[in-house]
């Protein structure tokens, strides 16, 4: 049983660190751990437009205390009205790694997503063309198809067309959460892959709701029947190269997670690391470890792999009930719970 293991230095293939007090707040806990991180377009307004993304990754640069080492990689937020020249322009002049198609109030701030997949198609096509990495939400939003139904659906109705009318597109499947999405990707070409969260990992949708309704355990898409949780669990320790590290820490502040219509998202910035290579060692897949937090993500991403490393010890430590995010209170996954090891740096 080994006491310490160091891998070379992971990214976050999906990440969210919003803006302004909230942004200094928590770029901290993701650039203590991680080299990059793909961020999330999902602020309010949108970032639309390569013009946004630069503005919003100085803003992160300027947040960055120093002494951090930390590269965020923008994504566009598709809409119905994207220009496919704009964002074409921008993966260029290398300010887009990625777009994101989020399903039209799909998830915290989507009602600027896409309505049809058709009235992107043009956009689509082009980043294909380019070699651009679309990032999806996978879930469909008909409000008569039940949530836990719904990524499952968006298999079948969406991302299957999608990826047999373009091909050589390359796609994300994010944050998924059942064994469908494993299976589906599992058997697309080289051109799919997907991204697992921590807490989908750990959690089934019991953590959410036995025992009491449980607003922290809650996020887009929810956590799903145990089937599921172990698919997924699979999956990240299979050394499959289509699978890999996204944590899409997801930070709300308390009082908007703990409320008559709380916030979906959960904040594992803190303990990530921690959090998955946890999973790896219940699974006896330490040595797998490294592929999914550090291989697999660049190489899909045709970026290169970091070349420094960094290390995890077996030790226990019990995370914080709350931590603080630049004033505002935001609780951390895993909160009070003690895990088993701890990142060394
Ligand atoms: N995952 C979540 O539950 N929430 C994310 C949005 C998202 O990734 O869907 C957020 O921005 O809060
Ligand atoms: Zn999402
Ligand atoms: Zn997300």
């Amino acid at each position: 049983m080994s006491d310490s293991i160091t891998i070379t230095r992971p990214d976050d293939w999906h990440l969210h660190l919003r803006d302004g007090d909230m942004l200094s707040g928590v770029l901290p806990y993701t650039a203590r751990q991680f080299a990059r991180a793909i961020v999330m377009p999902n602020l309010a307004p949108p970032v639309t437009t390569t013009a946004a993304a630069r503005d919003y990754r100085a803003r992160i640069m300027a947040a960055l205390p120093r002494g951090f080492d930390f590269t965020p990689l923008m994504t566009c937020y598709l809409t119905d009205d994207t220009d496919a020249e704009d964002i074409a322009q921008g993966f260029a002049n290398g300010v887009f790694t990625a777009a994101k198609l989020y399903p039209a109030n799909a998830t915290t701030n989507s009602a600027h997503g896409v309505t049809d997949v058709a009235n992107i198609r043009g956009v689509l096509e082009r980043m294909a063309e380019i070699g651009m990495v679309l990032c999806v939400h996978g879930e469909v939003t008909e409000s008569d198809v039940d949530v836990f139904d719904r990524e499952a659906e968006f298999i079948d109705r969406i991302l299957a067309p999608l990826i047999a009318d373009l091909p050589d597109l390359k796609v994300v499947f994010e944050h998924i959460t059942t064994a469908q999405a494993v299976d589906f990707v599992t058997q697309a070409g080289s051109a799919v892959a997907a991204t697992i969260t921590p807490q989908h990992l750990h959690i089934n949708r019991n953590a959410m709701l036995v025992g009491g309704i449980r607003p922290h355990a809650y996020c887009l898409p929810v956590a799903k029947r145990e089937l599921h949780r172990l698919a997924l669990r699979a999956a990240a320790i299979s050394g499959s190269p289509k699978f890999f590290l996204g944590t899409d820490s997801a930070p709300h502040d308390r009082a908007a997670k703990e409320s008559a219509c709380g916030c979906a998202g959960i904040f594992n910035a803190p303990f990530a690391l921690e959090s998955y290579v946890t999973v790896f060692d219940e699974e006896g897949a330490l040595e797998r470890f490294e592929g999914f937090a550090s291989h697999y993500g660049p190489d899909f991403y045709g970026l290169p792999r970091n070349t420094d490393t960094v290390t995890l010890r077996r030790t226990e430590h019990v995370v914080p009930d709350c931590v603080d995010a630049a004033g505002k209170p935001v609780v951390p996954f895993h909160a009070g719970e003690t895990l088993g090891w701890a990142f060394e740096g």
